[in-house]
């Protein structure tokens, strides 16, 4: 299989060329941000016809990579032919190449969750229009694909996605002064700064609720969250005669990931259009993966967390709301690592955008200014100051 890796030098990228070296498997294109080091080790091993890099380190992967093409477009790096895309990218970013890979007709293995959150409509238009398919890598959402193979949509009553809790689930009763270096210890996935960070503030769960209702065309209120610290159970599906079917697994990212790269070549085209895949062989020595231990179930608290009730009020909103929370969580994420608000700012910016933000229908130009809007206005927040 010839495979594309779109953010080849973060957490999922990694681990996408982790299973490619466990397959036997080739890489034909690569995109990488501005980590020049570890994309040249890529070159080096997996030969690729292409890269493409951001386009302020461009010149100097020119001249550092001797035999690939170099681009600065993972736009065009998403439509070059590939048995299946992975897309890893962080944020914003990895939005037009999973459109690009979709209206070329690609199979997208699709990590980057932020294209279903805020543009799920065009995604899906866009598929149809191009002959794409997508499958969900996000470890929630392939539980809820893999419990919802052989079923019927209709049976269904309630997707339940677990969350962590993130490092602060047993506390401090008052979040106000965490430090960013707190906030990164994630209790039991070791990932990307930014959404280890949407961990700690539940935001990550917010943007994975939106995901699935996104991803299986269900309404928001059919989507729920139970705190499970010890993630073993990544989802659930309620169905209408009240049974239950979890997908359970170990917290290793290669799994959701493997499993999203067999099954996208017959994948979604469509939201709730499920089709289970063959399973490939093992992924990362979890064939003794001991079924023991304490699991434990609670509601989430949203006073302490109340970046998931955003989340919701914007799914629920939809339009552009969405895009704007998600841009603004964009902006305050980083702005709490460089130590220029605290943890409990990053949802008072995000409420103050959403408050403010103008409604209208989504479009892909309304989306790009919408997107444009809130950076702004979050940027303005971070530098003044919040409402009190
Ligand atoms: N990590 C995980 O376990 C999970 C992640 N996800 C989702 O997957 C996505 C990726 O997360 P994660 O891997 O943690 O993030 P990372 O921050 O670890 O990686 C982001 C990747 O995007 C790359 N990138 C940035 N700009 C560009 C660009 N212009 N062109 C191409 N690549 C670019 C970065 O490149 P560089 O470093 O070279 O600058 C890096 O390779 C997110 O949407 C996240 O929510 C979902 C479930 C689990
Ligand atoms: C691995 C994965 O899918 C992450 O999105 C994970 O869910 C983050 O953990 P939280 O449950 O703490 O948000
Ligand atoms: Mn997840």
């Amino acid at each position: 299989m010839k495979v594309t890796v779109l953010g080849s030098t973060g957490s999922i990228g990694t681990q996408a060329l982790d299973v490619v070296r466990e397959r036997g498997w080739t890489v034909g294109t690569l995109a990488a941000g501005r980590n020049l080091e570890l994309l040249e080790a890529q070159v080096r091993e997996f030969s690729p016809e292409l890269v493409s890099v951001d386009a302020s380190v461009y010149a100097e992967a020119r001249a550092r990579l001797a035999h690939p093409a170099v681009i600065a477009d993972p736009a065009e790096a998403a439509m070059r032919p590939a048995d299946v895309v992975v897309n890893g990218m962080s944020g914003l970013p990895g939005l037009s190449p999973t459109r690009a890979a979709l209206e070329a007709g690609q199979a997208v293995a699709l990590a980057t969750k932020e294209a279903m959150v805020t543009a799920a409509e065009l995604i899906w238009a866009a598929a149809q229009h191009g002959g794409g398919r997508l499958v969900p890598v996000d470890s929630e959402h392939t539980g809820v694909f893999q419990c919802l193979t052989g079923e019927a949509l209709e049976d269904v009553a309630e997707l339940i996605l677990t969350a962590s809790g993130g490092p602060f689930r047993n506390g401090p009763a008052d979040l106000s002064s965490v430090t960013s270096a707190q906030a990164l210890r994630h209790p039991s996935w070791n990932m990307g700064r930014k959404i280890t960070i949407d961990s700690a503030t539940l935001m990550n769960k917010g943007l994975e609720v939106m995901e699935c209702a996104s991803l299986y065309g269900l309404p928001l209120s059919k989507v729920g969250v139970v705190v499970h610290p010890q993630s073993v159970v990544h989802a659930a599906v309620r169905f209408r005669d009240g049974s239950l079917k979890a997908q359970l697994g170990p917290t290793d990212m290669r799994l959701p990931i493997a499993y999203a790269m067999d099954a996208a070549p017959t994948g979604m085209t469509r939201p709730g259009d499920v089709r289970g895949a063959r399973r490939g062989p093992e992924v990362g020595d979890h064939l003794g993966w001991p079924l023991l231990g304490e699991w434990t179930f609670h509601t989430p608290d949203l006073n302490r967390f109340p970046a998931l009730a955003l989340a919701y009020r914007a799914g629920e909103a939809g339009g552009l709301l969405p895009a704007a929370l998600n841009a603004a969580d964009e902006v305050a994420v980083p702005a709490f690592l460089a130590g220029q608000i605290g943890f409990m700012d990053i949802p008072r910016v995000i409420e103050q955008v959403l408050d403010e933000t103008p409604p209208g229908p989504l479009s892909w130009d309304s989306l790009a200014q919408t997107e444009a809007w809130a950076t702004r206005r979050a940027q303005e927040l971070v530098l003044r100051g919040v409402r009190a």
